[in-house]
């Protein structure tokens, strides 16, 4: 013995203590009795095949569940193996030991869920009272019945004999669960629990058993009729949506035995909605009727039913151990997703073309995710555009060669003038466009236009032919920019538009998506995505200020000003309210009251109506030629005709 050995104690167990956190708080949701006694049910059908082939051939084996609301109970019957006596005592009456897992490790069936010996006490998580009427084929003379209230304490009896082996469990609902005796709520619950098991289960006098639908990758169906078997049981096990396509769900790979049946669910997935839906059935029980973790986070439209028998269930049956298994099978479902979606595009136009209408907006960002599936979807996908959903290639074509994307919400100058040449533009504001779209241009080598970015901003303000010299563009700056806008001058269509105010996308989001952070709106992934894109901006430069060097009015006033003209401010003040007047205009709606506006609009008016004042003041006459005496450079800034209009 070794050291200390000697005051070795056996730990006490507060039995009434156990079985009470065991009975009401080991399971989520006091559905779980139900699915443990109908499972029990089943095991013991499997054991009377393993025992007593002879017996159970001559009889059809058969679950029933009743539900009785007025007396509040509910009751589950088999034509199983039934227990002895001393079974009574050593199995069912014996908290952490069962009969199940003794005939797995015997027999290696794998038919036989039970493992825990801890299932049946959650009967007392509903019930006050519970008894079980049971015959053991062994001894089918004889009838036994256990019966106990609250699991801690139980006495068996002799009961009046029955005509053969089964057992029958009754549950006495304490009130607050009175409704599990409802049968309707009974036929949910259980076609839902008992979809894969093969041994058939009623509820009440119902003819067809509530696990009736035919399981597509369990039976031999005809290869004609394969696919329309498929939408069948997504159509009757999807919950919240109809599927838009099937496809099985076979590991090529020995990593993982699972099986069963993915779909595409329509129905809404606006941005990046998770709607995954996996329920995993464990030797046919189900076991985590939401396991949407082991779908790939992309696949927000995805439904499924997978089913195993090397999952490790938890102790309560309602999750999964994240063992190398779980890790095989989530791996093998990214694949049969891909794959699917492959197939699909191959097999299923049809489909295929609703799904990409359904679920664009998830699929740019699955794309983003899976190599496989950006090759798969980059033709293919729609992309928002100011001239409907497009894919990238049609973007592309129309562009003469470049995609166009805006970073901002809409409107805005450049958008305009782009909309003027007729170019439809991406909505780079959209879940997963601009960063879509960039890998598009990148893998497509194409040439990618970022309106709002000073790059993308480039393409439509092309250098002026002279820079100007740092003074002037000094002068011009104070005259015409507000703080936070940066002057440019610069080339552009019309020449008859003196400047362009073009707030900076990438400010603007960036300000968006710090806004939408602090209140929590978006998902984490979809601000990493976001994020990606505005790292390189600081946000000093809030818009920027082009102005056209082209523009005769531009002109005009640059050579008033180098004259010394005493009006070229007056002029400056004016286009400097042309500026705020159209910037108001340019963000309506998109901006809102926090966007750039590029000033104060009632300053911009009163600024007008000062220039024409000082425009229009009454002048001294001037004999020799007749004509006022408006300063000359002023007046070939507004007036046309005297020039013939026809730089304009
Ligand atoms: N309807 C039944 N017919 C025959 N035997 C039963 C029935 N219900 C329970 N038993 C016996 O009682 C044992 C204990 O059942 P219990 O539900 O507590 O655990 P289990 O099914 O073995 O394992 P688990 O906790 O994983 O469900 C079973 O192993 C089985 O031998």
């Amino acid at each position: 013995m070794s050291e200390g050995q000697e005051n070795l104690r056996t730990t006490e167990v507060d039995l009434g203590g156990l079985v009470s956190v065991l009975a009401t708080h080991l399971y989520s949701t006091p559905l779980v009795a139900l699915r443990e006694l109908v499972q029990n049910a089943h095991d013991s059908h499997t054991r009377r095949r393993l025992e007593d082939p002879a017996g159970a051939a001559g009889h059809a084996p058969r679950i029933t569940v009743r539900g009785d609301v007025a007396r509040r109970t509910v009751s589950i019957e088999d034509t199983g193996a039934g227990l002895t006596e001393p079974e009574i005592h050593a199995y069912l009456a014996t908290v952490g030991t069962g009969y199940t897992r003794l005939l797995r490790e015997v027999t290696g069936n794998e038919e036989l869920i039970g493992a825990f010996g801890l299932g049946f006490l959650s009967a007392f998580s509903v019930a006050e009272e519970v008894t079980v009427t049971t015959v053991s084929h062994r001894e089918p003379q004889l009838c036994h019945r256990y019966r106990s209230r609250g699991g801690e304490q139980y006495s068996v009896e002799p009961a009046p004999p029955r005509p053969s082996p089964g057992t029958v469990v009754e549950l006495t609902l304490k009130p607050e669960h009175g409704h599990l005796a409802d049968e309707q709520a009974l036929r949910e619950v259980l076609g839902r629990y008992c979809v894969l098991l093969t041994v058939p289960v009623h509820v009440g006098d119902d003819e067809e058993p509530v696990n009736h639908l035919l399981v597509p990758w369990r039976e031999p169906v005809p290869e004609a009729r394969q696919y329309a078997a498929r939408m069948e049981f997504a159509a009757a096990f999807g919950r919240r949506f109809e599927p838009l396509t099937a496809f099985p769900f076979q590991p090529l790979d020995g990593g993982t035995d699972a099986i069963g049946l993915l779909w595409v669910q329509d129905g809404g997935s606006y941005g990046s909605s998770d709607n995954r839906d996996l329920a995993v059935y464990l030797r046919g029980m189900l076991l985590a009727d939401d396991a949407r973790d082991l779908l790939p986070s992309w696949a927000g439209f995805i439904g499924g039913v997978v089913e195993s028998n090397r999952l490790t269930p938890t102790a309560s049956r309602e999750d999964l151990q994240r063992d190398d298994h779980y890790r095989a099978l989530q791996q093998a479902l990214t694949d049969a997703v891909v794959n699917g979606l492959y197939e699909t595009a191959r097999l299923r136009p049809a489909a295929w073309r609703r799904i990409l209408a359904r679920h664009g907006q998830d699929l740019l960002g699955a794309a983003l995710c899976d190599d496989r599936l950006f090759t798969l979807l980059a033709d293919d996908v729609p992309v928002p555009t100011s001239q409907g959903d497009l894919t990238a290639g049609a973007l592309r074509a129309a562009g003469q060669g470049a995609v166009h994307v805006a970073l901002g919400s809409g409107g805005g100058f450049e958008e305009m003038l782009y909309r003027a040449m007729q170019v439809p533009i991406a909505r780079g504001d959209r879940y997963a466009v601009l960063p879509f779209l960039r890998r598009y241009a990148q893998l497509r080598d194409c040439r990618i236009v970022e309106l709002g970015s000073e790059s993308g901003n480039r393409e439509l303000f092309r250098d002026p032919e002279r820079p100007l010299p740092a003074e002037e563009l000094g002068w011009l700056t104070a005259a015409l920019a507000e703080e936070g806008e940066q002057l440019v001058p610069a080339r552009f269509d019309p020449p008859a538009l003196p400047l362009v105010l073009v707030p900076d996308r990438e400010a603007e989001l960036k300000a968006r998506i710090e806004d939408d952070q602090a209140d929590a709106r978006i998902p984490s992934a979809a601000l990493r995505l976001a994020r990606a894109f505005t790292a390189r901006t600081d946000g000093t430069v809030r818009a920027r200020l082009y102005l056209n060097t082209a523009s005769p009015a531009v002109q005009d006033l640059l050579r008033a000003y180098r004259g010394g003209h005493t009006g070229s401010a007056t002029a400056a003040g004016l286009l400097r309210s042309l500026k705020v007047i159209m910037a108001t205009a340019g963000s309506a709606g998109s901006a809102g009251p926090a966007g750039p506006g590029g000033g104060d609009l009632g300053a911009a008016l009163a600024g007008i109506g000062t220039a024409v004042a000082a425009l229009t003041a009454p002048v001294v006459p001037v004999p020799d030629t007749g004509q006022d005496a408006l300063p000359a450079d002023l007046r070939t800034l507004f007036d046309d005709d005297e020039r013939g209009g026809s730089t304009r």
